[in-house]
């Protein structure tokens, strides 16, 4: 009889069925502007990298545009110039996998759902248009099988969609603190930090190439609200769209306040805010007072930092590049090799999930604490008076401070009049809307001269 074999030896049948040879994945680009064109430079340059990460060659089969014989960098260099179409349709029509670096809303949602039905997966670096119309694609996405990625659309090169809405599927996410948007980042930090007009620092960031195609949408927050809508979805697992998102940017923000800010201990950034509480899911984008000591202070120039308060994890900060050609198309060419490996395993990857279904609270629901500043009568019992206001309203009051010669202008850039003192309170948390009626009574009473700033203070 022959000797039983070796266990050990025994031939193990193969769990995983071999995956078919490599072969290429057919990529399409629409648009070649600050991204694409970063993009389209990594497809050529990196090629045998990127085929080898990815499992199949990725060819770069088309690149649309709106005026295809508009001479552009790296076009007819790096990227064959007949590459180049203004049939963004039929391009999509013979890709496997679609990379929409455009902007807007419409064309790439047609194209997207045009790519999806089709079968190829789609990576999109469009904020906007996921923080409008995220759910009938994910939707569609899901029914095809396919993949729609979307780690550039926050903070650009940083992971932070991958990491929260992977890492961290098995946590309790509670907050999320993001400075998402580099052009105003970048603008706060020249003017605390040069003095610069904000008007100066948003033609810098524009010649940055940070600035969106029209940067009112960084400096009015629409873009910060985007992203913020996208994090509170993928941090609550529920939906979140851009109109439940509350907004305020940059514009209202002094000089003044920029140093006023610095001497009393915080800098000022634009947050995108996403918490849950008992009753809901809250999402808003706003400038607020960070304190100097917190990481998010330390976020500098177009930089981007996303805070993440988790039960488990704790806290957590992502910290990179939110902006810029290069940074960017990294966050497209991860999810692009992802994508085509997901094809070749034979399925789609990880999707959204929006089964908690929270109720998105309204602005003035907001809980946080203010500092306000104010010219007011110098005289007894001006400020029993103003504390008054705010216990009437219920607001209380943390800290005050009277200025005086150690805190020069700006911290004082009252009226000027004689016999006015200048007030600086800090409140305990309040509500958003105590606190809108507390400074409007304050308005109302004799004794105050001027609301010089009311800000919001986030972080502690
Ligand atoms: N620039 C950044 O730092 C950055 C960072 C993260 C995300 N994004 C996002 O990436 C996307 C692209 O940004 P960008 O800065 O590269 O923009 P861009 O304006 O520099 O480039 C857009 C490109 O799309 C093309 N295009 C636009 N509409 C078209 C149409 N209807 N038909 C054909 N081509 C069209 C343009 O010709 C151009 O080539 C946007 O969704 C933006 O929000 C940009
Ligand atoms: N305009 C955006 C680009 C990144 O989304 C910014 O300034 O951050
Ligand atoms: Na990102």
């Amino acid at each position: 009889m022959p000797a039983a074999p070796d266990p050990g030896l025994a031939p193990v049948p193969p769990v995983v069925p071999p995956r078919r040879a490599p072969g290429t994945l057919r990529v399409a680009l629409l648009g070649y502007g600050v991204v694409g064109s970063e993009v389209a430079r990594a497809l050529v340059e990196h090629a045998d990298d990127l085929a080898a990460r990815a499992g199949a060659r990725l060819e770069l089969v088309g690149v649309a545009v709106r005026d295809a014989s508009r001479p552009r960098e790296g076009v007819g260099t790096v990227v064959p110039a007949d590459l180049l179409t203004e049939d963004a349709q039929g391009l999509v029509d013979r890709a496997d996998l679609v990379v929409e670096v455009m902007g807007g809303i419409e064309p790439p949602r047609s194209l997207i759902r045009r790519a999806i039905a089709s079968g190829a997966s789609v990576v999109t670096a469009n904020k906007a248009l996921l923080a409008a119309h995220g759910p009938e694609l994910f939707e569609a996405a899901d029914a095809a099988g396919v993949d729609l990625s979307f780690e550039a659309a926050v903070a650009g090169a940083i992971p932070i969609v991958r990491p929260v809405r992977e890492s961290l599927a098995g946590d309790h996410v509670r907050r999320v603190l993001g400075i998402v948007n580099g052009t105003t980042n970048y603008v706060l930090d020249q003017m605390a930090t040069y003095g610069v007009e904000l008007e100066d620092a948003v033609k810098e960031a524009q010649g940055l190439g940070y600035a969106e195609a029209d940067p009112t949408a960084d400096v009015e927050g629409f873009d910060a609200a985007a992203k913020a809508a996208i994090l509170a979805s993928l941090a609550f697992h529920t939906r979140v769209s851009i109109d439940q998102v509350a907004r305020e940017g940059i514009t209202g923000v002094t000089s003044a306040d920029v140093t006023a800010a610095a001497q009393t201990g915080y800098v000022i950034k634009l947050l995108a805010i996403a918490e849950q509480t008992a009753e809901g899911v809250s999402a808003r984008v706003h400038p607020a007072l960070v304190p100097a000591e917190h990481p998010l202070a330390a976020v500098r120039g177009a930089f981007n930092a996303v805070f993440v308060e988790a039960d488990g994890a704790g806290p957590l900060m992502f910290y990179g590049q939110g902006a810029g050609g290069r940074p960017t198309a990294s966050a497209v060419l991860g999810d692009l090799v992802s994508a085509a490996r997901d094809r070749l395993a034979g399925g789609k990857g990880a999707y959204e999930s929006a089964y908690a279904s929270l109720p998105v609270l309204p602005a003035d629901a907001a809980v946080t604490r203010y500092q306000v500043r104010l010219v007011v009568a110098d005289r007894p019992g001006v400020l029993a008076q103003v504390a008054g206001v705010l216990a009437d309203h219920g607001v209380s009051i943390d800290t005050v401070r009277q200025a005086v010669d150690e805190v020069p202008a700006p911290f004082t850039p009252g009226d000027g009049s004689a016999g006015s003192a200048h007030l600086l309170l800090t409140t305990h948390a309040a509500r958003e809307a105590s606190l809108a009626s507390t400074v409007e009574a304050l308005r109302g009473i004799e004794p105050v001269h001027q609301i010089t700033s009311v800000l919001r203070v986030e972080g502690v």
